[in-house]
């Protein structure tokens, strides 16, 4: 039987719109989503959101993310102080494909007041039906997680 996979997203005041856009794509590929806010358009701060993000895929609650501020600069410096976080600012299809293929990103973000509707959807059609290619990949995506150069 095959379980469904499961999504998460979050997002600043800056990627509201993105996020309901995105989640209704998601919905409509199979994913479940679970949806970590904001739900408002009152300005919050970006880093809370990775930080409720990277904890529930470190919990197992979500396989993969979401990510939407304004540039989707910040929320992706935030999201990878993370170790078991891979975020990826993606602008087109090409970054989209590249993050899972050699990356093996396991979040994508983007920025709501940088990437128009149609960019986003088809960079989340992308993200989610691209594998990753392991092989030399591998090895470099394993020296991510460590402590960093001394
Ligand atoms: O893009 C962002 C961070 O990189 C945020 O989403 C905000 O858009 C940005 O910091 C601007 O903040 P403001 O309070 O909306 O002016």
């Amino acid at each position: 039987m095959m379980s469904t996979k499961i999504m998460a997203i979050a997002c600043d005041h800056g990627g509201i719109e993105l996020k309901e856009l995105l989640a209704k794509d998601l919905a409509a590929s199979g994913w479940s989503v679970l949806d970590l806010g904001t739900n408002g358009p009152e300005s919050v701060d970006y880093p809370d959101f990775a930080v409720t993000l990277a904890d529930a895929l470190k919990s197992g609650k979500a396989e993969r993310g979401v990510l939407l501020c304004g540039t989707g600069i910040g929320i992706s410096i935030a999201a990878n102080r993370f170790p078991h976080v891979r975020a990826a600012l993606v602008h087109d299809a090409f970054g989209a494909r590249m993050c899972r293929q050699h990356n093996d990103a396991n979040v994508l973000v983007m920025g709501g007041r940088t990437t128009g509707p149609e960019v986003a959807r088809d960079c989340l059609k992308i993200f989610i039906e691209t594998e990753f290619e392991g092989g030399r990949h591998a090895r470099r995506v394993s020296k991510l997680s460590g402590n960093g150069p001394a």
